[in-house]
């Protein structure tokens, strides 16, 4: 599956539904290990309930690369993680951290999920 240069507005509208069905959203790939990390901090650490987020992993997708395009369109960045918390785009692993260190995470998470 080639990764297409820009996707149709179809697509970007259902990734954006996506994002704005769930409190919390990340596009991972499996081998990542800054997706890994993600993950860690929001379910492990944070204890973000796994009914309140949805979590892709683009690489075992047979749209993942369409999905990863229209992220790039949606919000400028090319790289998973790419996280998104109340519809609000965070950026990737080390935007997220940064907010961990800051207790940033904690507020803007207290304000969609039950932590
Ligand atoms: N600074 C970024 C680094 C993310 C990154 O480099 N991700 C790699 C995978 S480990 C990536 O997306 N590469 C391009 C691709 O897989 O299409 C972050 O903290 O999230």
């Amino acid at each position: 599956n080639p990764k297409p240069q820009t996707v149709s507005k179809e697509i970007v509208d259902q990734v954006q539904k996506m994002i704005d069905d769930n409190p919390v959203f990340v596009a991972t790939k499996s081998y990542c290990p800054y997706c890994k990390e993600t993950l860690k901090t929001l379910f492990d650490v944070m204890k973000v309930p796994v009914g309140d987020a949805l979590v892709l992993q683009l690489d075992t997708m047979d749209d993942g690369n369409e999905i990863q395009v229209a992220l790039k369109q949606l919000n400028g960045q090319s790289t998973v993680p790419s996280i998104y918390i109340g519809q609000e785009f965070i950026g990737g692993n080390s935007d997220l951290q940064k907010l961990y260190a800051s207790g940033e995470l904690k507020n803007k998470l207290q304000k969609v999920v039950r932590i």
